[in-house]
Protein backbone atom coordinates (compact mmCIF):
# COMPACT_ATOMS: atom_id res chain seq x y z
CA UNK A 1 0.00 0.00 0.00
CA UNK A 2 1.47 3.53 -0.82
CA UNK A 3 1.13 6.75 1.93
CA UNK A 4 -2.23 8.29 2.01
CA UNK A 5 -1.95 12.21 1.41
CA UNK A 6 -1.22 12.83 5.66
CA UNK A 7 0.83 16.20 5.39
CA UNK A 8 1.66 15.87 9.32
CA UNK A 9 2.63 19.48 11.09
CA UNK A 10 1.87 17.83 14.52
CA UNK A 11 -1.60 19.60 13.91
CA UNK A 12 -5.21 17.95 13.56
CA UNK A 13 -7.53 19.87 11.91
CA UNK A 14 -10.13 17.78 10.75
CA UNK A 15 -11.62 14.78 12.52
CA UNK A 16 -10.29 12.09 10.02
CA UNK A 17 -6.90 13.86 10.36
CA UNK A 18 -6.80 14.35 6.33
CA UNK A 19 -8.74 14.42 3.31
CA UNK A 20 -7.47 10.40 2.97
CA UNK A 21 -9.53 9.81 6.53
CA UNK A 22 -6.58 7.50 7.34
CA UNK A 23 -6.97 8.68 11.22
CA UNK A 24 -2.79 8.18 11.11
CA UNK A 25 -0.65 10.56 12.85
CA UNK A 26 2.82 10.74 11.68
CA UNK A 27 4.34 11.14 15.04
CA UNK A 28 6.43 8.84 16.33
CA UNK A 29 7.63 10.20 20.19
CA UNK A 30 5.44 7.71 21.46
CA UNK A 31 5.95 4.19 20.62
CA UNK A 32 5.13 0.10 21.05
CA UNK A 33 8.13 0.74 23.71
CA UNK A 34 7.55 3.18 25.49
CA UNK A 35 3.39 3.82 25.58
CA UNK A 36 3.36 2.44 28.97
CA UNK A 37 4.70 5.39 30.61
CA UNK A 38 2.28 7.66 29.34
CA UNK A 39 0.56 9.79 31.95
CA UNK A 40 -2.06 12.24 31.97
CA UNK A 41 -1.77 15.83 31.17
CA UNK A 42 -5.05 17.64 32.02
CA UNK A 43 -8.61 16.83 31.50
CA UNK A 44 -11.28 19.65 30.81
CA UNK A 45 -15.41 18.43 31.68
CA UNK A 46 -17.40 19.78 29.24
CA UNK A 47 -20.25 20.16 31.72
CA UNK A 48 -22.91 18.01 28.99
CA UNK A 49 -23.67 14.25 30.10
CA UNK A 50 -24.73 12.68 26.70
CA UNK A 51 -22.88 10.98 23.71
CA UNK A 52 -19.52 12.69 23.03
CA UNK A 53 -18.97 11.48 19.89
CA UNK A 54 -16.18 14.42 18.65
CA UNK A 55 -13.11 14.64 17.36
CA UNK A 56 -11.06 17.04 19.28
CA UNK A 57 -8.94 19.61 16.51
CA UNK A 58 -6.02 20.94 17.58
CA UNK A 59 -4.48 24.33 15.64
CA UNK A 60 -1.23 25.97 16.39
CA UNK A 61 -1.52 26.52 19.72
CA UNK A 62 -5.14 25.77 20.71
CA UNK A 63 -7.18 23.01 21.27
CA UNK A 64 -10.94 22.73 19.93
CA UNK A 65 -13.83 20.58 21.30
CA UNK A 66 -17.65 20.93 19.82
CA UNK A 67 -20.16 19.23 22.43
CA UNK A 68 -23.06 16.94 21.91
CA UNK A 69 -26.63 19.65 22.02
CA UNK A 70 -26.26 22.28 22.89
CA UNK A 71 -23.14 22.13 21.04
CA UNK A 72 -20.85 24.49 22.64
CA UNK A 73 -17.59 25.23 21.33
CA UNK A 74 -14.69 25.11 23.87
CA UNK A 75 -11.02 26.50 23.37
CA UNK A 76 -7.98 25.47 25.10
CA UNK A 77 -5.23 27.08 25.40
CA UNK A 78 -2.05 24.84 24.70
CA UNK A 79 0.40 27.09 25.39
CA UNK A 80 -0.46 27.11 29.28
CA UNK A 81 0.12 25.11 31.89
CA UNK A 82 -3.26 23.35 32.39
CA UNK A 83 -4.60 23.97 28.89
CA UNK A 84 -6.83 26.79 30.68
CA UNK A 85 -10.26 27.78 28.75
CA UNK A 86 -9.56 31.04 25.93
CA UNK A 87 -12.97 31.20 24.78
CA UNK A 88 -16.50 29.30 25.04
CA UNK A 89 -19.05 29.79 22.00
CA UNK A 90 -22.93 29.14 22.19
CA UNK A 91 -24.72 28.88 19.25
CA UNK A 92 -28.11 28.64 20.82
CA UNK A 93 -29.60 25.72 19.71
CA UNK A 94 -33.66 25.08 19.87
CA UNK A 95 -34.10 22.57 22.93
CA UNK A 96 -36.88 21.02 20.54
CA UNK A 97 -34.51 19.62 18.24
CA UNK A 98 -33.35 16.80 20.92
CA UNK A 99 -37.33 15.49 20.78
CA UNK A 100 -36.45 14.49 17.33
CA UNK A 101 -33.10 13.05 17.05
CA UNK A 102 -33.01 9.44 16.90
CA UNK A 103 -29.87 8.38 18.07
CA UNK A 104 -29.09 10.37 21.05
CA UNK A 105 -28.08 14.49 20.94
CA UNK A 106 -24.64 13.65 19.46
CA UNK A 107 -22.30 16.01 17.57
CA UNK A 108 -19.25 14.24 15.35
CA UNK A 109 -17.25 16.73 15.14
CA UNK A 110 -15.99 20.57 13.66
CA UNK A 111 -13.55 21.07 10.57
CA UNK A 112 -10.67 24.00 10.85
CA UNK A 113 -10.21 25.89 7.58
CA UNK A 114 -8.88 29.14 6.61
CA UNK A 115 -9.10 30.75 10.50
CA UNK A 116 -12.65 29.50 10.99
CA UNK A 117 -13.98 26.74 12.80
CA UNK A 118 -17.46 25.21 10.66
CA UNK A 119 -19.97 22.40 12.90
CA UNK A 120 -23.27 21.70 12.38
CA UNK A 121 -25.58 22.46 14.94
CA UNK A 122 -28.80 20.06 16.23
CA UNK A 123 -31.03 22.13 14.89
CA UNK A 124 -30.03 21.87 11.28
CA UNK A 125 -27.59 25.26 11.25
CA UNK A 126 -23.91 25.27 9.78
CA UNK A 127 -21.93 27.78 11.72
CA UNK A 128 -18.70 29.49 11.28
CA UNK A 129 -16.67 31.23 14.04
CA UNK A 130 -13.69 33.07 14.10
CA UNK A 131 -11.19 30.15 15.13
CA UNK A 132 -8.96 33.22 17.30
CA UNK A 133 -11.58 34.79 18.78
CA UNK A 134 -14.88 32.54 18.57
CA UNK A 135 -16.80 35.43 17.05
CA UNK A 136 -19.46 34.03 15.03
CA UNK A 137 -18.65 34.44 10.78
CA UNK A 138 -21.99 33.64 9.74
CA UNK A 139 -24.66 31.01 9.93
CA UNK A 140 -26.79 29.16 7.40
CA UNK A 141 -30.47 26.81 8.17
CA UNK A 142 -30.67 24.36 6.08
CA UNK A 143 -33.66 21.99 7.49
CA UNK A 144 -36.73 22.19 9.88
CA UNK A 145 -36.67 20.04 13.00
CA UNK A 146 -40.98 20.10 12.54
CA UNK A 147 -39.98 17.66 9.48
CA UNK A 148 -37.64 15.51 12.45
CA UNK A 149 -34.42 16.93 10.27
CA UNK A 150 -31.58 17.24 12.64
CA UNK A 151 -27.77 17.66 11.95
CA UNK A 152 -25.33 15.51 13.70
CA UNK A 153 -22.42 14.95 11.00
CA UNK A 154 -19.12 16.91 10.85
CA UNK A 155 -18.75 19.35 7.79
CA UNK A 156 -15.36 18.72 5.44
CA UNK A 157 -14.59 21.29 3.76
CA UNK A 158 -12.69 21.22 0.66
CA UNK A 159 -12.83 23.41 -2.80
CA UNK A 160 -13.69 26.61 -0.76
CA UNK A 161 -17.09 24.35 0.37
CA UNK A 162 -18.17 23.19 3.06
CA UNK A 163 -20.21 20.07 2.77
CA UNK A 164 -22.84 19.39 5.26
CA UNK A 165 -25.59 16.92 5.46
CA UNK A 166 -29.22 15.60 7.12
CA UNK A 167 -30.61 13.38 10.00
CA UNK A 168 -33.60 11.77 10.22
CA UNK A 169 -34.12 8.72 8.24
CA UNK A 170 -36.28 7.39 11.20
CA UNK A 171 -38.56 10.28 10.79
CA UNK A 172 -39.06 10.17 6.91
CA UNK A 173 -36.45 12.81 6.00
CA UNK A 174 -35.68 12.89 2.69
CA UNK A 175 -31.70 13.21 2.71
CA UNK A 176 -29.32 15.54 1.29
CA UNK A 177 -25.57 16.72 1.58
CA UNK A 178 -25.05 20.36 0.80
CA UNK A 179 -22.51 22.86 -0.37
CA UNK A 180 -22.18 26.02 1.57
CA UNK A 181 -19.24 28.98 0.50
CA UNK A 182 -16.52 28.47 2.77
CA UNK A 183 -16.90 32.68 2.97
CA UNK A 184 -20.20 33.63 3.49
CA UNK A 185 -22.13 30.25 4.12
CA UNK A 186 -24.52 30.85 0.75
CA UNK A 187 -25.57 27.15 -0.21
CA UNK A 188 -23.59 26.95 -3.92
CA UNK A 189 -25.17 23.47 -4.31
CA UNK A 190 -28.11 20.72 -2.51
CA UNK A 191 -27.53 16.85 -4.08
CA UNK A 192 -30.66 15.02 -2.66
CA UNK A 193 -30.46 11.10 -2.08
CA UNK A 194 -33.88 10.41 -3.62
CA UNK A 195 -36.05 12.16 -6.17
CA UNK A 196 -35.93 13.05 -9.84
CA UNK A 197 -32.17 12.90 -11.91
CA UNK A 198 -32.94 16.77 -10.95
CA UNK A 199 -33.01 17.02 -7.49
CA UNK A 200 -29.98 14.27 -6.85
CA UNK A 201 -28.05 16.17 -9.71
CA UNK A 202 -27.34 13.29 -11.78
CA UNK A 203 -26.32 14.60 -14.95
CA UNK A 204 -24.07 13.58 -18.37
CA UNK A 205 -21.01 13.12 -16.44
CA UNK A 206 -22.97 10.33 -14.21
CA UNK A 207 -21.30 7.09 -15.42
CA UNK A 208 -22.03 4.39 -12.68
CA UNK A 209 -19.73 1.20 -13.05
CA UNK A 210 -23.01 -0.99 -12.62
CA UNK A 211 -26.06 -1.26 -15.02
CA UNK A 212 -28.51 -1.83 -12.20
CA UNK A 213 -27.72 2.26 -11.25
CA UNK A 214 -28.18 3.41 -14.85
CA UNK A 215 -31.54 5.03 -15.92
CA UNK A 216 -33.83 8.23 -15.67
CA UNK A 217 -35.32 8.94 -12.47
CA UNK A 218 -34.00 5.97 -10.59
CA UNK A 219 -34.52 7.78 -6.91
CA UNK A 220 -38.19 7.89 -8.21
CA UNK A 221 -38.93 4.62 -10.07
CA UNK A 222 -37.29 2.25 -7.91
CA UNK A 223 -39.49 3.63 -4.89
CA UNK A 224 -43.87 2.93 -4.92
CA UNK A 225 -45.32 6.69 -5.81
CA UNK A 226 -44.48 9.20 -3.83
CA UNK A 227 -42.39 7.15 -1.27
CA UNK A 228 -39.28 8.92 -2.57
CA UNK A 229 -40.44 12.21 -0.91
CA UNK A 230 -40.49 10.46 2.99
CA UNK A 231 -37.81 8.13 1.93
CA UNK A 232 -34.62 8.75 4.06
CA UNK A 233 -30.89 7.96 2.85
CA UNK A 234 -29.83 10.70 5.25
CA UNK A 235 -26.19 11.70 5.14
CA UNK A 236 -25.09 11.95 8.50
CA UNK A 237 -21.95 10.09 8.25
CA UNK A 238 -18.27 10.63 6.93
CA UNK A 239 -17.01 12.80 3.91
CA UNK A 240 -13.63 11.50 2.12
CA UNK A 241 -12.06 14.40 -0.73
CA UNK A 242 -9.72 13.32 -3.36
CA UNK A 243 -8.24 16.65 -4.21
CA UNK A 244 -6.38 14.96 -7.60
CA UNK A 245 -10.05 13.67 -9.15
CA UNK A 246 -11.54 16.72 -7.10
CA UNK A 247 -14.20 14.16 -5.89
CA UNK A 248 -16.05 13.82 -2.65
CA UNK A 249 -17.15 10.67 -1.32
CA UNK A 250 -20.10 9.85 1.05
CA UNK A 251 -22.66 7.58 1.69
CA UNK A 252 -26.28 7.64 2.05
CA UNK A 253 -28.53 6.20 5.00
CA UNK A 254 -31.18 4.00 5.20
CA UNK A 255 -34.28 4.20 3.34
CA UNK A 256 -37.78 4.49 5.82
CA UNK A 257 -39.45 2.92 6.86
CA UNK A 258 -37.57 0.08 8.53
CA UNK A 259 -40.80 -2.34 6.84
CA UNK A 260 -39.43 -2.94 3.56
CA UNK A 261 -42.98 -3.62 2.51
CA UNK A 262 -43.94 -0.28 2.22
CA UNK A 263 -41.40 0.18 -0.28
CA UNK A 264 -40.80 -2.43 -2.72
CA UNK A 265 -38.13 -1.78 -5.20
CA UNK A 266 -34.19 -0.56 -4.39
CA UNK A 267 -34.78 2.19 -3.11
CA UNK A 268 -32.41 4.43 -4.91
CA UNK A 269 -30.28 6.52 -3.59
CA UNK A 270 -30.31 4.96 -0.09
CA UNK A 271 -27.66 2.83 1.12
CA UNK A 272 -24.77 3.65 -1.34
CA UNK A 273 -22.00 5.70 -2.13
CA UNK A 274 -21.58 8.77 -4.02
CA UNK A 275 -18.80 9.88 -5.92
CA UNK A 276 -19.23 13.55 -7.06
CA UNK A 277 -17.70 16.33 -8.35
CA UNK A 278 -16.69 18.95 -5.89
CA UNK A 279 -17.10 22.16 -7.60
CA UNK A 280 -20.57 21.84 -9.32
CA UNK A 281 -21.93 18.64 -6.94
CA UNK A 282 -22.65 16.71 -10.06
CA UNK A 283 -22.51 12.71 -9.53
CA UNK A 284 -20.03 10.77 -11.36
CA UNK A 285 -20.59 7.30 -10.09
CA UNK A 286 -22.72 5.53 -7.45
CA UNK A 287 -23.14 2.06 -5.95
CA UNK A 288 -25.58 0.66 -3.82
CA UNK A 289 -24.34 -1.61 -0.71
CA UNK A 290 -28.17 -2.73 0.33
CA UNK A 291 -30.32 -2.15 -2.21
CA UNK A 292 -34.11 -2.51 -0.68
CA UNK A 293 -32.21 -2.26 2.60
CA UNK A 294 -33.98 -4.89 4.92
CA UNK A 295 -32.06 -4.22 8.68
CA UNK A 296 -31.26 -0.39 8.78
CA UNK A 297 -28.13 -0.31 7.34
CA UNK A 298 -27.48 2.38 6.48
CA UNK A 299 -24.38 3.03 3.75
CA UNK A 300 -22.43 5.93 5.84
CA UNK A 301 -19.29 4.53 6.94
CA UNK A 302 -16.23 6.32 6.55
CA UNK A 303 -13.89 5.62 3.31
CA UNK A 304 -10.22 5.62 3.96
CA UNK A 305 -8.65 6.25 0.13
CA UNK A 306 -5.24 4.87 -0.49
CA UNK A 307 -2.99 3.66 -3.82
CA UNK A 308 -3.01 -0.12 -3.66
CA UNK A 309 -1.68 -2.69 -5.84
CA UNK A 310 -3.72 -5.17 -7.12
CA UNK A 311 -2.51 -7.49 -9.58
CA UNK A 312 0.67 -5.90 -9.93
CA UNK A 313 -0.53 -2.56 -10.65
CA UNK A 314 -1.25 0.75 -8.52
CA UNK A 315 -4.94 1.72 -8.04
CA UNK A 316 -6.53 4.21 -6.27
CA UNK A 317 -8.67 2.22 -3.77
CA UNK A 318 -11.38 3.40 -1.38
CA UNK A 319 -11.68 1.07 1.80
CA UNK A 320 -14.56 0.56 3.71
CA UNK A 321 -15.92 -1.09 6.36
CA UNK A 322 -19.78 -1.19 5.67
CA UNK A 323 -22.55 -1.79 8.00
CA UNK A 324 -24.03 -5.01 6.30
CA UNK A 325 -20.95 -6.72 7.08
CA UNK A 326 -18.64 -6.77 3.91
CA UNK A 327 -14.93 -4.95 4.02
CA UNK A 328 -15.16 -3.36 0.54
CA UNK A 329 -12.19 -2.41 -1.73
CA UNK A 330 -13.45 0.22 -4.80
CA UNK A 331 -11.90 1.48 -7.60
CA UNK A 332 -12.57 5.10 -6.61
CA UNK A 333 -12.17 6.43 -10.13
CA UNK A 334 -14.77 4.22 -11.60
CA UNK A 335 -16.78 2.42 -8.62
CA UNK A 336 -16.05 -0.98 -9.46
CA UNK A 337 -15.88 -3.20 -6.62
CA UNK A 338 -12.86 -4.78 -6.04
CA UNK A 339 -13.45 -6.66 -3.04
CA UNK A 340 -15.90 -7.37 -0.99
CA UNK A 341 -15.21 -10.05 2.02
CA UNK A 342 -16.80 -10.12 5.09
CA UNK A 343 -15.04 -9.06 8.60
CA UNK A 344 -17.41 -10.57 11.53
CA UNK A 345 -20.45 -12.88 11.89
CA UNK A 346 -22.66 -12.53 9.11
CA UNK A 347 -25.78 -14.36 7.85
CA UNK A 348 -27.84 -11.64 6.91
CA UNK A 349 -26.43 -11.44 3.29
CA UNK A 350 -25.09 -14.70 0.98
CA UNK A 351 -21.76 -12.54 -0.42
CA UNK A 352 -21.29 -9.94 -2.66
CA UNK A 353 -21.41 -10.45 -6.81
CA UNK A 354 -18.79 -9.21 -8.07
CA UNK A 355 -20.09 -8.84 -11.62
CA UNK A 356 -23.52 -7.23 -11.04
CA UNK A 357 -22.21 -5.69 -7.70
CA UNK A 358 -25.38 -6.47 -6.12
CA UNK A 359 -25.69 -7.45 -2.65
CA UNK A 360 -27.07 -11.26 -2.28
CA UNK A 361 -29.63 -11.60 0.25
CA UNK A 362 -30.20 -14.46 2.01
CA UNK A 363 -33.80 -15.56 1.63
CA UNK A 364 -33.60 -17.25 5.68
CA UNK A 365 -33.27 -13.67 6.84
CA UNK A 366 -35.46 -11.35 4.62
CA UNK A 367 -37.76 -9.27 6.89
CA UNK A 368 -41.30 -9.21 6.47
CA UNK A 369 -44.26 -7.42 7.29
CA UNK A 370 -46.48 -9.33 9.93
CA UNK A 371 -43.54 -11.54 10.80
CA UNK A 372 -40.73 -12.04 13.37
CA UNK A 373 -37.12 -12.71 11.38
CA UNK A 374 -34.99 -14.30 14.51
CA UNK A 375 -30.85 -14.52 14.39
CA UNK A 376 -30.13 -11.79 11.70
CA UNK A 377 -26.54 -11.25 12.43
CA UNK A 378 -25.59 -8.06 11.64
CA UNK A 379 -28.24 -6.33 14.02
CA UNK A 380 -29.63 -2.89 12.77
CA UNK A 381 -26.25 -0.95 13.69
CA UNK A 382 -24.79 -3.36 11.49
CA UNK A 383 -21.13 -4.71 11.62
CA UNK A 384 -20.08 -1.49 12.42
CA UNK A 385 -21.99 2.17 12.77
CA UNK A 386 -20.13 5.23 12.59
CA UNK A 387 -17.30 4.92 14.69
CA UNK A 388 -14.49 5.15 12.18
CA UNK A 389 -11.29 2.68 11.59
CA UNK A 390 -8.27 4.08 10.80
CA UNK A 391 -5.22 3.09 8.58
CA UNK A 392 -1.58 2.64 9.21
CA UNK A 393 0.97 3.03 5.56
CA UNK A 394 3.52 1.66 8.03
CA UNK A 395 1.74 -1.98 8.91
CA UNK A 396 -1.04 -1.94 5.93
CA UNK A 397 -3.27 -2.70 8.17
CA UNK A 398 -6.62 -1.03 8.94
CA UNK A 399 -7.93 -1.02 12.65
CA UNK A 400 -11.38 -1.33 12.84
CA UNK A 401 -13.66 -0.87 15.60
CA UNK A 402 -16.97 -2.73 15.43
CA UNK A 403 -19.75 -4.94 16.79
CA UNK A 404 -20.70 -8.30 17.01
CA UNK A 405 -24.91 -8.23 17.35
CA UNK A 406 -27.27 -9.95 16.29
CA UNK A 407 -31.29 -9.62 16.75
CA UNK A 408 -35.08 -10.22 15.76
CA UNK A 409 -36.53 -7.83 13.72
CA UNK A 410 -40.28 -7.55 12.97
CA UNK A 411 -41.52 -5.43 10.47
CA UNK A 412 -45.03 -3.74 11.10
CA UNK A 413 -46.77 -0.96 9.12
CA UNK A 414 -45.47 2.55 10.22
CA UNK A 415 -47.81 5.83 9.26
CA UNK A 416 -45.94 8.80 8.30
CA UNK A 417 -46.93 12.03 10.56
CA UNK A 418 -44.55 14.92 9.88
CA UNK A 419 -41.82 15.51 12.60
CA UNK A 420 -42.76 12.01 14.20
CA UNK A 421 -41.09 8.50 14.22
CA UNK A 422 -41.35 6.55 10.61
CA UNK A 423 -39.84 3.09 11.82
CA UNK A 424 -42.21 0.35 11.53
CA UNK A 425 -40.14 -2.63 13.14
CA UNK A 426 -40.00 -4.09 16.22
CA UNK A 427 -36.04 -4.75 17.05
CA UNK A 428 -34.13 -7.01 19.62
CA UNK A 429 -30.84 -7.03 19.77
CA UNK A 430 -28.48 -9.24 21.44
CA UNK A 431 -24.78 -10.52 21.47
CA UNK A 432 -23.97 -12.51 18.65
CA UNK A 433 -21.91 -15.93 18.46
CA UNK A 434 -19.23 -16.13 21.35
CA UNK A 435 -21.17 -13.49 23.41
CA UNK A 436 -18.45 -10.69 23.23
CA UNK A 437 -20.88 -7.59 21.67
CA UNK A 438 -17.39 -5.66 20.57
CA UNK A 439 -14.72 -6.29 17.99
CA UNK A 440 -11.50 -4.92 17.35
CA UNK A 441 -10.27 -6.30 14.18
CA UNK A 442 -7.11 -5.17 12.29
CA UNK A 443 -8.11 -6.09 8.84
CA UNK A 444 -5.12 -6.67 5.99
CA UNK A 445 -6.66 -5.30 2.55
CA UNK A 446 -4.87 -6.57 0.59
CA UNK A 447 -4.64 -10.28 1.76
CA UNK A 448 -8.55 -10.03 2.05
CA UNK A 449 -8.64 -11.21 5.82
CA UNK A 450 -8.05 -9.92 9.22
CA UNK A 451 -4.10 -10.15 10.72
CA UNK A 452 -5.35 -9.98 14.61
CA UNK A 453 -8.62 -8.77 16.21
CA UNK A 454 -9.42 -8.09 19.84
CA UNK A 455 -13.27 -9.15 21.82
CA UNK A 456 -15.11 -6.69 23.71
CA UNK A 457 -17.52 -7.34 25.78
CA UNK A 458 -19.23 -3.92 25.41
CA UNK A 459 -20.63 -2.62 21.70
CA UNK A 460 -17.32 -1.05 20.36
CA UNK A 461 -18.50 3.06 19.69
CA UNK A 462 -15.63 4.70 19.62
CA UNK A 463 -13.63 5.82 16.95
CA UNK A 464 -9.43 4.50 15.85
CA UNK A 465 -6.27 5.92 15.78
CA UNK A 466 -3.04 5.43 14.76
CA UNK A 467 0.25 6.42 14.74
CA UNK A 468 3.87 5.90 13.49
CA UNK A 469 5.13 4.78 16.93
CA UNK A 470 3.03 1.75 15.76
CA UNK A 471 0.56 2.56 18.49
CA UNK A 472 -3.17 2.08 17.88
CA UNK A 473 -5.80 3.65 20.43
CA UNK A 474 -9.62 3.27 21.05
CA UNK A 475 -11.73 3.12 24.25
CA UNK A 476 -14.32 1.21 25.77
CA UNK A 477 -18.27 1.84 27.04
CA UNK A 478 -17.11 0.99 30.31
CA UNK A 479 -14.58 3.66 30.26
CA UNK A 480 -11.07 1.89 29.07
CA UNK A 481 -8.81 3.88 26.86
CA UNK A 482 -6.41 1.50 25.26
CA UNK A 483 -2.82 1.11 23.63
CA UNK A 484 -2.72 -1.55 21.61
CA UNK A 485 0.71 -2.53 19.89
CA UNK A 486 -0.72 -2.16 15.79
CA UNK A 487 1.57 -4.87 14.49
CA UNK A 488 0.42 -7.80 17.22
CA UNK A 489 -2.69 -6.30 19.13
CA UNK A 490 -1.47 -6.65 22.56
CA UNK A 491 -2.62 -4.32 25.13
CA UNK A 492 0.13 -1.93 26.08
CA UNK A 493 -1.39 0.62 28.56
CA UNK A 494 -4.54 1.34 29.24
CA UNK A 495 -6.17 3.99 31.17
CA UNK A 496 -9.79 4.01 33.30
CA UNK A 497 -12.02 7.13 32.13
CA UNK A 498 -14.59 8.47 34.21
CA UNK A 499 -17.33 7.71 31.48
CA UNK A 500 -17.91 4.72 28.52
CA UNK A 501 -15.67 6.45 25.70
CA UNK A 502 -17.11 6.74 22.10
CA UNK A 503 -15.33 9.50 20.90
CA UNK A 504 -12.44 9.95 18.28
CA UNK A 505 -8.97 9.47 19.42
CA UNK A 506 -6.14 12.25 18.28
CA UNK A 507 -2.86 12.99 18.22
CA UNK A 508 -0.76 16.20 18.24
CA UNK A 509 2.23 18.16 18.45
CA UNK A 510 1.55 20.79 21.31
CA UNK A 511 3.76 23.76 21.92
CA UNK A 512 6.03 22.61 24.08
CA UNK A 513 7.61 20.19 21.52
CA UNK A 514 5.99 16.88 22.87
CA UNK A 515 3.22 14.21 21.46
CA UNK A 516 0.23 14.22 23.44
CA UNK A 517 -3.00 11.70 22.33
CA UNK A 518 -6.46 13.38 23.68
CA UNK A 519 -10.01 12.12 23.17
CA UNK A 520 -13.41 12.48 24.76
CA UNK A 521 -14.88 10.26 27.38
CA UNK A 522 -19.04 10.32 27.45
CA UNK A 523 -20.82 7.61 27.05
CA UNK A 524 -24.00 8.11 24.69
CA UNK A 525 -25.23 7.25 21.33
CA UNK A 526 -27.13 4.73 20.13
CA UNK A 527 -25.58 2.37 21.85
CA UNK A 528 -25.18 4.30 24.99
CA UNK A 529 -29.02 5.82 24.49
CA UNK A 530 -30.03 3.38 27.67
CA UNK A 531 -27.74 5.49 29.81
CA UNK A 532 -27.50 8.88 27.96
CA UNK A 533 -31.36 9.05 27.67
CA UNK A 534 -32.17 7.49 31.18
CA UNK A 535 -34.01 4.55 29.56
CA UNK A 536 -35.58 1.70 31.48
CA UNK A 537 -33.25 -1.03 30.27
CA UNK A 538 -36.05 -3.67 31.19
CA UNK A 539 -38.10 -2.17 28.08
CA UNK A 540 -36.01 -4.50 25.23
CA UNK A 541 -37.29 -2.67 22.64
CA UNK A 542 -36.22 1.32 23.90
CA UNK A 543 -33.41 3.25 22.06
CA UNK A 544 -34.82 1.65 18.53
CA UNK A 545 -34.15 -2.25 20.23
CA UNK A 546 -30.49 -1.33 21.13
CA UNK A 547 -31.78 -1.03 25.09
CA UNK A 548 -31.73 -5.44 25.04
CA UNK A 549 -28.36 -5.41 24.05
CA UNK A 550 -27.13 -2.24 26.71
CA UNK A 551 -29.17 -3.51 29.81
CA UNK A 552 -26.28 -3.77 31.60
CA UNK A 553 -24.37 -0.80 30.62
CA UNK A 554 -25.80 1.23 33.65
CA UNK A 555 -24.46 -0.77 36.23
CA UNK A 556 -21.11 -0.08 34.26
CA UNK A 557 -20.79 3.73 33.63
CA UNK A 558 -22.27 6.99 33.78
CA UNK A 559 -22.74 10.01 31.79
CA UNK A 560 -19.95 12.94 32.03
CA UNK A 561 -18.42 14.80 29.11
CA UNK A 562 -14.51 14.90 29.67
CA UNK A 563 -11.78 15.63 27.58
CA UNK A 564 -8.37 13.50 28.85
CA UNK A 565 -5.04 14.61 27.31
CA UNK A 566 -2.30 12.66 27.74
CA UNK A 567 1.51 12.72 26.90
CA UNK A 568 5.25 11.17 28.07
CA UNK A 569 6.52 12.45 31.86
O1 LIG B 1 -30.84 7.66 9.28
C1 LIG B 1 -30.47 8.64 9.93
O2 LIG B 1 -30.73 9.80 9.64
C2 LIG B 1 -29.60 8.38 11.12
C3 LIG B 1 -29.04 9.42 11.86
C4 LIG B 1 -28.19 9.11 12.96
C5 LIG B 1 -27.62 10.30 13.65
O3 LIG B 1 -27.70 11.39 13.08
O4 LIG B 1 -27.08 10.22 14.75
C6 LIG B 1 -27.94 7.74 13.26
C7 LIG B 1 -28.54 6.76 12.42
N1 LIG B 1 -29.36 7.09 11.41
C8 LIG B 1 -28.28 5.35 12.59
O5 LIG B 1 -28.81 4.52 11.84
C9 LIG B 1 -27.37 4.92 13.58
O6 LIG B 1 -27.05 3.73 13.66
C10 LIG B 1 -26.82 5.89 14.44
C11 LIG B 1 -25.94 5.73 15.51
C12 LIG B 1 -25.73 6.98 15.98
C13 LIG B 1 -24.88 7.39 17.10
O7 LIG B 1 -24.57 8.58 17.16
O8 LIG B 1 -24.51 6.55 17.92
N2 LIG B 1 -26.43 7.89 15.25
C14 LIG B 1 -27.09 7.25 14.29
Amino acid sequence: CAQPNANDDGQWTMPAHDYASTRFSRLDQINRDNVGRLKLSFTFSTGIVKGHEAAPLVVGSTMYIVTPYPNYIYALDLSQDGAPLKWKYDPKVAAAAQGVACCDVVNRGAFYSNGKLFFNTLDNQTIAVDAATGAEVWRTKLDDINKGATMTMAPLVADGKVLVGSSGGEMGVRGWLAALDEGSGKIAWRAYSTGPDKDVLIGPSFKPFYATDRGTDLGVKTWPPEAWKIGGGNVWGWISYDPDLKLVYYGTGNPGPWNPDQRPGDNKWTTGIFARDVTTGQARWYYQFSPHDLFDHDGINEQILITMKINGKPRKVLLRAERNGFFYVMDRVTGQVIAADPYGNLNAALGVDLKTGRLIPNPDKETKQGKVVRGICPASPGMKDWNPMAFSPRTGLVYIPHLNLCMDYGAMEANYIAGTPYVGADVKMYAGPGGNRGVFTAWDPGARKARWEIKEDLPLWSGALVTAGDVVFYGTMDGWFKALDAVSGKLLWQFKAGSGIIGQPISYRAPDGKQHIAVLAGVGGWAGAVVAGGLDPRDPTAALGFAAATQDLPGKTTGGGMLYDFVLP
